[in-house]
């Protein structure tokens, strides 16, 4: 029998999104539970050994098993789920996606440092490494209209939250980080339009963002006026 998923999560968070991005293409069912990051249960604490978002909770005839670090999370959906192949045959193209999958992850970061910083300065030197950092994928891109080509894959699960990401950061402020990509921006375009994409971070999605960002981020709207 197969297993049963639960997926650990937070609504506006870009790494269960990519683990949502997976198991949709996959058409998977899975039992998404929201939790509270402000305030966050015992019970999580028990199974997050980082207190992070996502957990999935992978419950077999033999146990429970809770798996930790959404790029874990989509390898393991990958390797026991099935539907649509998520990841190159080629051991050699596999390797290489999986390297893009960890650049998605430290542009994330970035990210969230662009958030923080209530120092213009900071916020421009951390702007351009963004930038430096889309200017690498640029030069990584094929044809389109996704990452390898014709077939959606885990580095497009991984890069399409951090483009709905940009869509609100760039209704704050200018941060002009694709000016000199035109393959990530008909990238970008391109999974905005994917269904399982469009699931996954939920029509609130923008809404709830940019409420979020300007709670926590005043400055960004000093920056952004
Ligand atoms: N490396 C982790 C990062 C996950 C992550 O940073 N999740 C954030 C939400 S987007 C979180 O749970 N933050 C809560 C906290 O750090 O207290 C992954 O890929 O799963």
């Amino acid at each position: 029998m197969a297993p049963k998923l639960t997926l650990i999560s937070h609504k506006l968070c870009p790494y269960v999104q990519r683990a949502v991005i997976a198991l949709s293409e996959k058409g998977i069912p899975f039992e998404r539970v929201d939790i509270d990051l402000a305030n966050k249960p015992d019970w999580f604490r028990k199974i997050s050994p980082l207190g992070k978002v996502p957990v999935l909770l992978v419950e077999t005839e033999d146990g429970e098993a809770a798996l930790f670090e959404s790029n874990v999370i989509c390898e393991y959906i990958e390797e026991t789920q099935g539907g649509a192949k998520l990841h190159p045959q080629d051991a050699l193209e596999r390797a290489k996606h999986r390297a893009w999958m960890e650049f998605g992850s430290t542009i994330l970061s970035e990210l969230w440092g662009l958030e923080t910083t209530g120092d213009p300065a900071i916020f421009e030197s951390k702007r351009q490494a963004v930038a430096a950092k889309f200017a690498r994928v640029e030069e990584a891109l094929g044809p389109g209209p996704f990452f390898a080509g014709k077939d959606f894959s885990l580095v497009d699960a991984v890069f399409a939250p951090i483009f709905r990401y940009f869509d609100v950061f760039d209704q704050l402020t200018d941060l002009s980080v694709f000016a000199d990509t035109p393959k990530v921006r008909a990238w970008r375009e391109a999974l905005a339009k994917r269904p399982s994409v469009r699931t996954a971070v939920g029509p609130d999605y923008p809404q709830l963002l940019h409420a979020f960002l300007v709670r926590h981020d005043a400055h960004l709207l000093k920056l952004a006026a």
